[in-house]
């Protein structure tokens, strides 16, 4: 399929004024063709075509929407080795790395097409009529959740597919029944264009009306403040910056009508490193530490910015072990020219603090925009007072606190803003202070896990990829995972009203089979 630069309104190309171009991290150079600006009317077609197609989209059988969900998912694979290699230019991943996100982002739709299919995502749910009830008869009671309307996303630059076009916000979108309109991210356009074309593809396949989908490519923050700035947008997904994400929050909450802004901003990721894990098998954490820090050079939300320890020969040895395994891991190539200055601004920062320790640097990269890992040591005193020291560094860049004692360890998650994931690396000797400490990361985290590492998030249906504040905007939710799609959803009561005139889920044949709770039971079809 032929990348054109175009801006993706429903069904038709169109051109605009102003032109960027993506650039190859790993050369500098860059790329063609020349990507049309989406502009405030690219916006306005996109957003009118979204709202025109919402009732329609909405009201869809469910294996229709769900069958849609799996062609897309088909029309990817049909992009062939054409979307890998684009994809590889733009953001410098290897292509082992971006196959199996691309398998991923085609498991999270035909997954999402379960979750459709089965039903319990509508949380069905009927009081049957009691009409004679004293003193008072209840009515007939009947909820479900419908889709909330036209969502805006804005793609990862760190997953340009399995978090962008067609990624997880998308998927759980659109399986909810809200068309999508997509702010592309800046440094993938191409990628992004051959993956929205596979979506219209779909579209079009399924006889969708074409507002169900749009794609706007751009660079500027005007662009995506007047997407989420359209009364017709009723939700947004993102997963990007602090600064951006509290941008947009900014924007839909000061519309109007204010809209839920679910974005995925920061975390640094504690690891608590217990003392008989360290004493007995330090050497071997270090290394296994290293590895999951450096992983992707670093670019995942996930990666373990902190680790926090007892002061101690245990420790030292697992910090010896880590800086000789960082020493012998090559520099990681960055995604841009722009995410590699802040990576290295924020290393130079640590580097320069008067109570941070160098503890190993990797090597230094030998071509341009390559991450040089980093970690670093600072006292639970030296970290508690500076809240810089606990700020992320996005890339290969990690802090190891040395506390003096479990209380010091406690003081400092006590102080720790909100995570993604907490980390908990113990034997069978700590479980006692395990217990202790679960309880204050489950507090301060979305997932919290044990003997394992931060990145790779399972897509499933337990999983939970968010947090409180900042890790994300709303931590009552989860942006991987089939739990994603309720950011979508909102629940109606129908209140004694004819088989009729209820949305099918509700009637009282169930056409759907779905599960239902029927009195306060669970009921199978
Ligand atoms: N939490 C996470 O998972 C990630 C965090 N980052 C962080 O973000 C930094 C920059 O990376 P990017 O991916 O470019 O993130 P970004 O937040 O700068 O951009 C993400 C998207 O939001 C848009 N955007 C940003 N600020 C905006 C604003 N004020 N108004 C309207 N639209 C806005 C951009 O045009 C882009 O489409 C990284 O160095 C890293 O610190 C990046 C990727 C993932
Ligand atoms: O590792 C994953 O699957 C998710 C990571 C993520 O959300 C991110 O790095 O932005």
């Amino acid at each position: 399929m032929q990348i054109t630069g175009a801006i993706l309104v429903g069904a038709n190309d169109r051109t605009g004024g102003s032109t960027f171009q993506a650039v190859d991290p790993a050369s500098g150079e860059t790329l063609s063709p020349a990507f049309h600006e989406a502009s405030p009317t690219d916006v306005d077609a996109a957003c009118a075509l979204a709202a025109e197609a919402f009732p329609t989209f909405r009201d869809l059988a469910l294996d229709v929407r769900a069958a849609f969900l799996e062609s897309i998912a088909e029309e990817i694979a049909a992009l062939g080795d054409d979307l890998i290699v684009r994809a590889m230019a733009e953001s410098g991943l290897p292509r082992a790395r971006l196959e199996g996100e691309r398998g991923r982002t085609m498991g999270q739709l035909k997954l999402f097409a379960s979750v459709l299919r089965e039903g319990s995502w509508m949380d069905v749910t009927i009081d049957p009529a009691m009409p004679d009830r004293a003193p008072l008869p209840r009515p007939d009671l009947r909820r479900l959740n419908v889709a909330l309307g036209p969502v805006a996303v804005f793609g990862a630059s760190n997953f340009p597919l399995a978090f962008s076009v067609a990624g997880g916000d998308t998927a759980s979108a659109l399986a909810a029944g809200c068309p999508v309109v997509v702010k592309g991210h800046p440094a993938h356009p191409g990628t992004g264009e051959l993956v929205a074309r596979a979506v219209r593809a779909a579209v079009a396949k399924a006889g969708l009306p074409a507002g169900v989908f749009s794609y706007l490519p751009g660079t500027t923050n005007e662009l995506g403040g007047a997407l989420v700035a359209d009364a017709r947008i009723k939700a947004v997904g993102f997963t990007g910056s602090r600064g951006g994400g509290l941008a947009l929050v900014k924007i839909a909450s000061e519309r109007p009508e204010p809209i839920p802004v679910y974005a995925e901003m920061s975390s640094v990721n504690p690891v608590v490193l217990f003392p008989a894990a360290a004493r007995n098998r330090g050497a071997a954490l270090g290394e296994a530490y290293v590895a999951s820090l450096t992983q992707g050079a670093g670019q995942f939300c996930t990666n373990p910015g902190l680790v926090i320890a007892l002061e101690g020969s245990d420790l030292a040895a697992f910090e010896a072990s880590a800086a000789a395994a960082m020493g012998k891991t090559p520099a990681g190539q960055m995604l841009t020219p722009a995410i590699h200055g802040l990576y290295s601004k924020g290393v130079d920062a640590l580097a320069a603090h008067a109570a941070v320790e160098t503890v190993a640097r990797g090597p230094v990269g030998e071509g341009v925009n390559q991450a040089q890992g980093a970690i670093f040591a600072a006292s639970a005193d030296a970290f508690a007072s500076d809240p810089v020291l606990g700020h992320e560094v996005f890339g290969s860049s990690s802090i190891v606190v040395r506390a003096r004692d479990m209380d010091e360890v406690k003081r400092i998650i006590r102080g720790l803003e909100g995570q993604l994931t907490a980390t908990v690396l113990f034997d069978e000797e700590d479980e006692e202070l395990v217990a202790e400490i679960v309880p204050l990361l489950a507090e301060r985290s979305g997932r919290v896990l044990g003997n394992g590492w931060p990145t790779g998030v399972e897509v499933s249906h337990a999983m939970v990829h968010g947090g409180p504040f900042p890790a994300t905007s709303d931590g009552r939710t989860t942006s991987v995972g089939t739990l994603a799609i309720a950011r979508f959803l909102r629940p109606v009561c129908y209140q004694n009203l004819p088989d009729r005139v209820l949305p099918p889920a509700l009637r009282s044949d169930n056409p759907y089979g779905v599960a239902r709770r029927v009195d306060g039971t669970m009921t199978q079809a």
